[in-house]
């Protein structure tokens, strides 16, 4: 079995929707980002890539490459999957948790839970979307961006 861990934070600026876990989410603002700047989608990458001491999100996708520019978080995803299974592992489980004051993640945490899984080609029930506010404390708390958090284990497939 293996352990990650992975953490990203995104800055709004101007835009009237964000992308978390593939979903497209109405709100005020936009995430500033070279891809699509699906917070969720970045920390669950850096979590494999750390149980599999495979580097990071940037080593495979770097941000002054200009393929990697506006592009869709989930074909990196499906990198992740491909090499976690070339190394030998499948997904044990995936637990996410969002950082932000809004937009309010809850009513579309089953449409992200679809969306990992099937890129992770796992059943959903390995896939956790958890979120919280801090409380009106901190840089989300101010509204100024979104953070995210991702632990995975792997197992031998
Ligand atoms: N962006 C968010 C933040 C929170 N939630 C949900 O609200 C619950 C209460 O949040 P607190 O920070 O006040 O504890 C939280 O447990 C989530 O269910 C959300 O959906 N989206
Ligand atoms: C995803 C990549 C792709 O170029 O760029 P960003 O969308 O800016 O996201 P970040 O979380 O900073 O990760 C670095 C890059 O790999």
């Amino acid at each position: 079995m293996r352990i990650g861990q992975g953490f990203d934070v995104h800055v709004f600026g101007e835009g009237d929707f964000v992308i978390l876990g593939g979903v497209r989410v109405p709100h005020g603002r936009g995430l500033v980002a070279h891809s699509d700047g699906d917070v969720v989608i970045h920390a669950l990458c850096d979590a494999i890539f750390g149980a599999l001491a495979m580097g990071d999100i940037g080593k495979h996708f770097p941000p002054s490459d200009p393929q990697w520019r506006n592009a869709d978080s989930r074909q990196f995803l499906r990198h992740a999957a491909r090499l976690m299974e070339e190394q030998g592992y499948r997904l044990g489980n995936a637990d996410v948790t969002v950082i932000a004051e809004a937009p309010k993640v809850g009513p579309h945490a089953s449409v992200m839970r679809d969306n990992l899984a099937a890129d992770l080609g796992c059943g959903i029930d390995r896939i956790s979307i958890k979120a919280t506010t801090t409380e009106k404390l901190g840089f989300t708390g101010r509204g100024e961006g979104i953070a995210a958090q991702a632990c995975v284990l792997l197992e031998r497939a």
